[in-house]
């Protein structure tokens, strides 16, 4: 818990009026008001953490009030430092300042980045933000179309001021110019008071985000998962006026208006909150922008620092009065402040990592020693089971012995010695189950063992394992053995104490233990569940796993196939071209070779005709056959080798037309001259209307093959771009698949870790199992000697 620091600061005076009646006069931490002649006055004094008279700088409110509250917000501490008090007493002069003695805000900012850079192993982002609440409406100062904004409040951001600008800053001077930037869009007024009266609040905060440098350590949480926040708010306030003195009316009396009631509402929750935790109540934060927005810095998660400034003139006596009695009301609040960390993923997962290792070997540790417990509770059990049988023995043996017992003996210890020799040797002979080896106690002669006066009667208990430590040492036993007299009441006797086989009075750790041990089971259950659950992911990772690399698999086939097609599709309009380009060879071979017949008058037109539509089925078919052959290079090449051949037949066919020449070169002698020109001319029209229709046709088809080709160039880009979207799909799914195969590898192993930490549990149980067996072992063919020894001893 911090109180507020409170502090007050004196403007110096504006009038040049000597006082009449009553002055303030500060004297160290303390403002009261005097009368003219210097007395104070009763009533009316206030001490504050600083009291800043007429001569302070903003440099020395800084440093004294508001320094450590910026530094402490570097170190994720959330920090306010507003100014209050009426209007024209310098709150404006104090936060922004003048040119030559900057305010609190240029001040900080400086402060901020200066310490930054000497913070060298932390890491900082930096956002301000600059806003006003002007008539109970928030606008943003850095964006003026931000206007009218909502305060929201949510668990990870607590209060906020919704579409607020946020900028992301480097340097004090960035942050500098956003202020300049911000001041213009502020709302200043003139009044009687203040020729530039400040109509507005304004908050320019400032949220400082860091985080430490160190990157190490991968099993604890290390400094640069934690991530500190804080929000750094410097606030000036307007201030509060009597509408008569500063004469507002029209826009600045609503102005003035929302400005008091906003301040009454921040002095009624000061109010509330200097009552004290038990009379507080409701805080009624929610009655205005302003309250809510510095809900953090009053009676929250802040150092909250106030500077009230007060106009020292005798006119504003009384409103002084009511800004030193604010003061005094908020010197009485307390904060609860506290450093801002978040941890990030990382951490968190780190952290529950090794909560849920240590529950591991916690577990563990604490199954086996209930293990150990129970069965050393076992031994203990049969082993006084034992013991109280022996006992039982030795008492009734020791009965039939003492009754025989009387008074000491006056005859000397030869005496002695003989007669107890001789008993002894009776009571062995009769009590050969004495595996005490015990001393023959029982029957030695009344003289052997010193009258013990207080002894009346036999104790009815043994003495617990506890007392062993007080019975006679084996010495003595010895000695005694050897016919020593002892004098019985100068050994030390062990106290009577009722027979109780073990401290099994206090029942309060067995309940504590079954209820760990049902803790236990509970967290053994959480344990085996959390197994099961990572089994259950590992079989379905490997379901995955497997379904992947059969896709996988899928998908490594089709590559050649889809590479093979992108070939072809990439080779096809080029061989298409080269295999056009045969055929057009071909072709022009057979048209030059028609020519030639035709010039030297060895072609008929019939003839001329057939062959070029023959030439042209020719021509079609074989294109067709090439277009059809999708990329069989092998074929297409075999069909213009084909229609290659059938060009060469034609032209051979034609050389060898001899007849038909004859036949043509008769049938024109036999006509008229006149009728073979007309004969002549009338066919050379024919065949060239009909070469004209064919080559017209043969252009048609030109442009449809032209056409087939650009489609077949855009199925190509089709089918390239289809190609490389299933690459990138390959490759997309082969790296989700080698994530899985790290992940299970990543699960496999930390199974195994467990697996083995378990193991090696086990053994150490098991060791310290055989320990606890030999130690038992050991302490069995101990006890027949200290029972009886003693038994004596309380005897
Ligand atoms: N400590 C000071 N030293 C010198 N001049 C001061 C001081 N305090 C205030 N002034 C001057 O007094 C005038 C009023 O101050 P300022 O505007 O800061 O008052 P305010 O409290 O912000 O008023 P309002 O609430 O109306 O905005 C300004 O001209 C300012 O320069």
């Amino acid at each position: 818990m911090e109180k507020i620091c409170v502090a007050v600061r004196v403007r110096p005076s504006t009038s040049e009026e000597s006082f009449n009646g009553s002055f303030w006069k500060v004297e160290e931490n303390r403002i009261t008001l005097h009368r003219t002649h210097d007395t104070p006055l009763s009533g009316s004094s206030y001490a504050f953490d600083h009291i800043f008279d007429e001569t302070s700088t903003n440099a020395s409110v800084y440093n004294l009030l508001t320094k450590d509250i910026i530094h402490a917000a570097l170190d994720g501490f959330n920090g306010t430092a507003f100014a209050y008090g009426q209007t024209s007493s310098g709150k404006t002069f104090t936060m922004n300042g003048s040119e030559n003695d900057p305010g609190v805000i240029p001040r900080a900012v400086k402060d901020v980045f200066e310490k930054m850079e000497r913070m060298s192993d932390r890491e900082f982002l930096i956002r301000v933000s600059y806003m006003e609440i002007y008539n109970e409406e928030i606008n943003d100062l850095l964006t003026v179309e931000n206007q009218k904004l909502q305060i929201h409040e949510s668990l990870e951001r607590g209060v906020f001021v919704a579409g607020l600008r946020e900028e992301v800053v480097n340097n004090a001077e960035q942050v500098l110019n956003l202020i300049n930037a911000g001041e213009v869009n502020r709302h200043f007024g003139e009044t009687n008071m203040n020729v530039r009266s400040s109509r507005s609040h304004t908050i320019f905060r400032m949220v400082i985000e860091s985080k430490g440098k160190d990157s190490n350590s991968s099993t604890d949480c290390s400094i640069s998962d934690v991530v500190r926040v804080s929000v750094l708010n410097l606030v000036d306030l307007a201030g509060s006026e009597r509408i008569a003195k500063t004469g507002a009316d029209g826009v600045r009396l609503k102005e003035g208006k929302s400005i008091n009631k906003s301040l009454m509402i921040l002095g009624n929750v000061i109010n509330k909150l200097s009552d004290g935790s038990k009379q507080r109540g409701h805080i009624p934060y929610r009655d205005s922008k302003l309250t809510r927005i510095l809900q953090p810095a009053l009676g929250g998660n802040a150092k909250t620092s106030i500077i009230c400034t007060i106009a020292p003139e005798e006119i504003h006596i009384e409103e002084t009065k009511g800004t030193l009695q604010f003061a005094s009301r908020a010197k009485r609040i307390t904060n609860c402040v506290q450093v801002n960390e978040i941890l990030t993923d990382a951490a968190l997962l780190k952290r529950q990592q090794l909560e849920i290792e240590e529950l591991r070997k916690k577990l563990q540790f604490e199954l086996e020693r209930g293990k150990l417990e129970m069965e050393l509770k076992e031994e203990r059990k049969s082993r006084d089971q034992w013991i109280l049988e022996q006992r039982m023995k030795l008492e009734n043996s020791s009965s039939i012995s003492f009754s025989d017992c009387g008074t000491t003996d006056s005859q000397g210890h030869g005496f002695l010695r003989q007669r107890f020799t001789e008993e002894c040797s009776d009571i062995n002979s009769t009590s050969q189950e004495d595996i005490f080896k015990s001393p023959c106690l029982k029957t030695a002669p009344s003289a052997f063992v010193a009258r013990r006066p207080k002894y009346t009667t036999l104790p009815d208990c043994s003495p617990p394992p506890d007392a062993f430590s007080n019975v006679a040492d084996e010495d003595m036993w010895m000695k005694m053995n050897n016919g020593y007299v002892a004098d019985l009441d100068s050994l030390q006797t062990t106290p009577i104490q009722k027979f109780q086989s073990f401290p099994t009075s206090d029942t309060t750790p067995v309940t504590g233990r079954i209820n760990e041990i049902e803790k236990y089971e509970q967290e053994t259950q959480e344990l085996r569940r959390q197994l099961e659950l990572a089994n259950t992911k590992i079989n379905e990772l490997e379901r995955k796993h497997s379904d992947e690399v059969t896709l996988s698999k899928q998908l490594m086939g089709e590559t050649p196939e889809h590479q093979q097609g992108t070939q072809i599709n990439q080779e096809l309009p080029l061989r298409l071209s080269e295999s056009v380009e045969n055929f057009k060879g071909s072709f022009e071979e057979v048209l030059s070779a028609m020519q030639r017949f035709a010039s030297v008058g060895k072609l008929s037109t019939t003839k001329a005709l057939s062959t070029v539509s023959e030439i042209g089925a020719q021509l079609f078919a074989s294109l067709e056959a090439n277009f059809t052959m999708n990329g069989d290079y092998a074929l297409m090449h075999e069909e213009q080798n084909a229609f290659h051949e059938r060009m060469n037949n034609i032209i051979t066919s034609l050389e060898l037309s001899d007849c038909s020449t004859v036949e043509w070169q008769e049938r024109s002698s036999l006509c008229s001259c006149e009728h073979k020109g007309s004969c002549l001319g009338g066919e050379n029209a024919y065949s060239k209307q009909v070469l004209n229709e064919r080559y017209e046709s043969l252009e048609k088809e030109f442009l449809l093959l032209k056409e087939e080709r650009d489609s077949l160039l855009q199925k190509f880009t089709e089918s390239s771009e289809i190609l490389a979207m299933v690459t990138s799909q390959k490759e997309n799914t082969l790296k989700d698949l080698n994530t899985e195969v790290q992940r299970r590898k990543n699960l496999e192993g930390e199974v195994k870790q467990f697996y083995a930490a378990f193991t090696l549990r086990q053994k150490s149980h098991m060791s310290f199992h055989s320990e606890c067996k030999t130690i038992v072992e050991k302490l069995r063919p101990q006890a027949p000697i200290s029972v009886p020894k003693s038994f004596d001893c309380e005897d």
